[in-house]
């Protein structure tokens, strides 16, 4: 299995490779973009770390690629990027029965799907924390000057449903802590509690409650001890519209109390940003040099 090259687009310092892959996991062609940072391009001693960016509801990897702003930042850290699809795509792939956003095509909720007629190809938690790391090691290999590091030193983020899917994975995978940070733009919380969260978990993993809770960050934070300084990054805007119906980062916060987390998720309510790349934007310059900290850059 190996990697079609879509676009190579000089970006930055770096390049931009619109790359797609034939995935097992999701049995559809996947599409990935992936930032290749100026540093990439000049020997390094070490191998240069990735930071994996999440997207939101109707997202592909398109938006964050155009809209983030994160090439000046990893050329000026040294990290590179990978911004994966929000779901499977293409024909025979089933998707909302309601034929709304929130769910379905480009609305994976980057979960293992289940249940009928989704398990088949919304295995999205294992494509993403598997088998892509594993295919761009592979493709990546004795390629260029500079070696990449898609599996050990590696850090997550993400927005929305994104920074939902980057909370999650963080937390389901922190025993071996497989992500050296996690930060997040205006994630879903605490799924389990919202409407987006509660379709999305009982579509692809049945309506028990209990199935949901190892998805869910709320619960993963009484699951999983926090080994020592590890803290996660995010922020919020006020004039968001779905802050106090769909995210409620307060409720992340209240889970946390008690808990190893507590005092270790440092949350941002930023006056007046709304949900949109603008917001994202500003505050990327921010997370990256958090997640440059963490990767062994500064
Ligand atoms: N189409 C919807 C709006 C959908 C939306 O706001 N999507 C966000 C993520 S929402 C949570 O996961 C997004 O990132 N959109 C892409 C973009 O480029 O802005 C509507 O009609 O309201």
């Amino acid at each position: 299995m190996t990697f079609q090259i879509k676009q190579e687009i000089a970006s930055c310092g770096g390049k931009l490779m619109k790359l797609s892959h034939p995935s097992k996991k999701t049995g559809t062609e996947m599409e990935v973009n992936v930032y290749l940072p100026k540093q990439y391009f000049h020997k390094q001693d070490q191998s240069i770390p990735v930071l994996y960016y999440l997207s939101g509801l109707t997202c592909s990897p398109q938006n964050a690629s155009e809209k983030a702003f994160w090439q000046p930042q990893a050329d000026k850290y040294g990290f590179a990027l990978v911004f994966p699809d929000t779901s499977p795509r293409g024909e025979g792939v089933p998707d909302d029965p309601e034929e709304s956003w929130d769910f379905g095509i480009s609305a994976s909720f980057y979960v293992d799907a289940t249940q009928e007629p989704y398990k088949k190809n919304y295995q999205m938690f294992s494509y993403i924390h598997d088998e892509l790391p594993r295919e761009l090691s592979q493709f990546f290999e004795n390629k260029g000057n500079s070696k990449l590091d898609f599996v050990e030193n590696v850090a997550i983020t993400g927005h929305s449903m994104g920074g939902f899917g980057a909370l999650s994975a963080f937390l389901k995978l922190y025993p071996e802590r497989k992500y050296k940070s996690c930060s997040a733009f205006a994630p879903i919380t605490f799924p389990s509690k919202v409407q987006w969260g509660q379709k999305a978990f009982g579509g692809y993993l049945g309506q028990e409650e209990e199935k949901w809770k190892p998805y869910d960050p709320g619960h993963l934070l009484k699951m999983t001890t926090n080994i020592g300084s590890d803290k996660i990054l995010i922020h919020q805007g006020t004039g968001d519209p779905f802050y106090k119906n769909q995210l409620k980062p307060e409720l992340l916060l209240e889970a946390s109390k008690g808990t190893s987390w507590d005092g270790k998720i440092n949350l941002n309510l930023v006056e007046g940003f709304d949900h949109s790349y603008y917001f994202v934007s500003t505050f990327v310059p921010e997370h990256a040099e958090f997640h440059a900290k963490n990767l062994g850059l500064i």
